[in-house]
């Protein structure tokens, strides 16, 4: 459903990452890993154009989404960003209701919704947030602990209806009770949405995903250093065979 074809992203004259090739299939969960720097945010920031907000950024090569090229002129990124959504590694709820985060996307989007209560009521059933927040749909969403901010950060992302959510380390700042929550929230969400997650943890990979990049940074002649894929394939086979010694000793712990 989305192609990434002889991807390269620059940020300036420095080349951040290069050679990726990878197909993401329609509601799978694919896990992209390796040590700090090889690129991984980056590229999943291609996904949704999220790197035109970043000065200096440029993208070369090609990112189809259903045979498109997203970074064609004549597409509208906001479209983009609704049918393709994110969720950060920090929870970035915004300092409004619970009920307005979630409402937020349909209505900076034009989303034409019968009941705004329906679809806020079925995002956060979604997002397994409902029954925690029912009763204080108004109040502001600080006051939830940081689990609930990222749950309700997912809840944000599906209330557009998009197609596929980008989570880059939707863990790193949560507890391990937290973390739980979401891995077993993720698949739920992949019986409908297609997932590409960014994480460092190694055995959430394991645990949640069906196929697993890893990227690796190598350094040049000059020294500098540019973030490449690796090996893409079934997570069983990243965990379990890997084809390439780089993947295995990362996955073995003997580096990165
Ligand atoms: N906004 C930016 N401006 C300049 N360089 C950047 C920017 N964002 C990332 N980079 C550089 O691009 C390279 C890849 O960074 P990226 O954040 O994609 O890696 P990562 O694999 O996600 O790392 P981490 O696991 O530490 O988050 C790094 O060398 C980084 O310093």
């Amino acid at each position: 459903m989305i192609t990434l074809k002889d991807l390269e992203v620059y940020y300036g004259d420095f080349r951040a990452v290069t050679d990726v090739d990878m197909s993401f299939g329609s509601r799978e969960i694919t896990a992209l890993i390796g040590p700090s720097g090889c690129g991984k945010s980056t590229v999943l920031r291609c996904l949704n154009r999220m790197n035109d907000l970043v000065p200096g950024a440029r993208v070369v090569g090609a990112v189809a989404y259903h045979g498109t090229d997203i970074y064609a002129p004549e597409v509208d990124v906001i479209e983009v960003r609704r049918r393709i959504g994110m969720v950060f590694q920090k929870p970035n709820p915004f300092p409004k209701s619970i009920y307005d985060n979630v409402a937020y996307g349909p209505r900076v989007t034009g989303m034409k919704v019968d009941s705004m209560d329906e679809v806020v009521e079925r995002a956060l059933h979604g997002a397994a947030l409902w029954d925690e927040v029912k009763d204080k749909l108004k109040q502001n969403a600080f006051g939830l602990s940081g689990g609930q901010q990222q749950r309700l950060c997912i809840a944000r992302a599906i209330a557009t209806s998009p197609e596929v959510i980008l989570m880059d380390e939707p863990c790193s700042a949560l507890d391990p009770i937290a973390t739980a929550k979401i891995e077993d929230l993720m698949v739920e969400l992949a019986e409908r949405f297609t997932i590409i997650i960014v994480t460092h943890n190694m055995q959430q990979a394991a645990r949640v995903s069906q196929r697993t990049g890893f990227f690796t940074a190598e350094a040049d002649e000059q020294g500098q250093r540019t973030g490449k894929l690796v090996e893409f394939a079934t997570t069983e086979h990243i965990f379990g065979n890997p084809s390439d010694a780089r993947t295995e000793a990362y996955i073995t712990g003997r580096f990165g």
